[in-house]
C-alpha cells in the first residue's frame, strides 16, 4: 500500500545567535553577533500507511515540532526529501494543506469573537469546502463531538474541553486524509479526554483517517497509538509496534513476594532482590532467564509465600528507558 506520509533524510538546520558569558560577553555578542548552527532534526526517515495512528515522541527540544512543521509547509527543510499524500509540502502547500488536518492543543483555529458555528462556517469558506460537504460532515462531527450544546457560543466562552472539540471539528471540516495532532488532551480532565480520544479513534475506524500524535501524556500514546515514531535529539532512536518496544527497551519483570514470616535465605539464582521492606520483598528477573511462572514455583517451595504479584513493564517504562538511553 502506498504510503499517506514517506520522509526521508529529513534534516533542518537552525542558525542561532551565540551568545558569550557575563556583561563583557553580552556586549561582545552584541558588537560582534556571531552565529552558530544547530540541527533541529538531523537525518529522520519514516513511512506512514494510510489508516495508521502513530505517536510521534520524544523528550522537549527532541524535533518533534520542528518535524511537524516541515510537514505542513510550514517550514522548508535544509535537505531531504517529504511526500503526504504523494505530494511535496514545499512544492505545493496549498494541496498539501487540503489533505490534512492540524489541531494544536496550545493554539486554536477558532475565531474568539465568533459563535463556534460562526467561525466553522468562516473556516468553510478559507478551505473552500463545499456546502454539500461542509453539512455533511458537520453532521457527523456534530453528532460525535456533541457540538450542539455549544454551538452558539462566543468562543472566548468556550471551556477549554469544548474548545478542543470545536478545533478538531475545524481541522476535519475540510476531510482531510491525515491529521496532526499537538498535545490534543493537554490541560483537559478525565472526561474531556475520553471524549477527544473517542473522536479520534471513531474517525479512524470509520474514515481509515491517519493520525499522527505529538504527545508527552503517554495515557494518549496507550490508548490511541499502535505504533510508535521515538526521537531525541533530532534522530529516529525507536520505531515499531509498541508492545516490541516496550519488551526491548525494558527486559526485567518484578515479582513482588509477601512472605508470613521472616525467613533468612530470600535468594533465587535467577533474579535479583531490588527491595526489602519487612515482609514484602521485590525480585527482578528477566524473561529470557526465568519465567514468572517458573520462579514463583522455585520460590514457593522455600519461602512462606502469603501473596504475590507480577508487575509487566508498562509504556512509562519504556519511554524512560529510551530517553535515558539516548
Ligand atoms: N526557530 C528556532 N531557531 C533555533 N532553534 C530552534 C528553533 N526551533 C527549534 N529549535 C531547536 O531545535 C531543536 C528541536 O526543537 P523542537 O521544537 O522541534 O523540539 P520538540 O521535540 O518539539 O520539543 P518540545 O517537546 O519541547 O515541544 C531544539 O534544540 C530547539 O532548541
Amino acid at each position: 500500500m502506498e504510503a499517506v506520509i514517506e520522509v526521508i533524510d529529513l534534516v533542518k538546520e537552525y542558525t542561532i545567535a551565540k551568545k558569550g558569558r557575563g556583561l563583557r560577553g553580552s556586549l561582545k555578542s552584541l558588537l560582534f553577533p556571531q552565529k552558530t548552527k544547530v540541527n533541529g532534526v538531523d537525518g529522520i526517515s519514516f513511512s506512514i500507511a494510510p489508516g495508521e495512528i502513530v505517536g510521534y515522541i520524544g523528550p522537549n527540544g527532541a524535533g518533534k515540532s520542528t518535524t511537524i512543521k516541515m510537514l505542513t509547509g510550514i517550514l522548508h527543510p535544509t535537505s531531504g526529501s517529504i511526500k503526504v499524500c504523494g505530494i511535496s509540502p514545499q512544492a505545493d502547500r496549498k494541496a498539501v494543506v487540503g489533505k490534512l488536518g492540524v489541531v494544536f492543543g496550545q493554539r486554536t483555529q477558532l475565531y474568539w469573537d465568533l459563535r463556534l458555528g460562526e467561525s466553522f462556517e468562516l473556516l468553510r469558506r478559507i478551505y473552500q469546502v463545499d456546502k454539500a460537504t461542509y453539512e455533511e460532515n458537520m453532521a457527523v462531527l456534530g453528532d460525535v463531538l456533541k457540538l450542539n450544546d455549544f454551538i452558539d457560543t462566543p468562543v472566548r466562552q468556550l471551556s477549554l474541553g469544548q474548545r478542543m472539540r470545536g478545533d478538531l471539528a475545524a481541522a476535519m471540516l475540510h476531510s482531510p486524509s491525515v491529521l496532526f495532532l499537538d498535545e490534543p488532551t493537554i490541560g483537559l480532565d478525565a472526561d474531556a479526554k475520553h471524549a477527544i480520544r473517542d473522536f479520534i479513534k471513531e474517525m479512524n475506524r470509520k474514515m481509515g483517517l491517519t493520525v499522527i500524535l505529538t504527545t508527552h501524556d503517554l495515557d494518549d500514546v496507550e490508548q490511541l497509538c499502535s505504533r510508535l515514531v521515538v526521537v531525541n535529539h533530532g534522530k529516529v532512536v525507536e520505531d515499531g509496534p509498541i508492545d516490541s518496544i516496550i519488551g526491548k527497551l525494558t527486559p526485567h519483570r518484578l515479582l513482588v513476594v509477601e512472605l508470613e514470616r521472616p525467613c533468612d535465605d530470600l535468594s533465587h539464582p535467577a533474579a535479583t532482590i531490588i527491595k526489602q521492606e519487612g515482609l514484602k520483598v521485590w525480585y527482578q528477573f528477566e524473561k529470557v532467564r526465568v519465567t514468572a511462572a517458573e520462579l514463583i514455583s522455585d520460590l514457593s517451595q522455600k519461602l512462606p509465600i502469603q501473596d504475590l504479584s507480577v508487575k509487566e513493564p508498562d509504556i512509562e517504562d519504556a519511554i524512560r528507558a529510551v530517553y535515558k538511553g539516548y
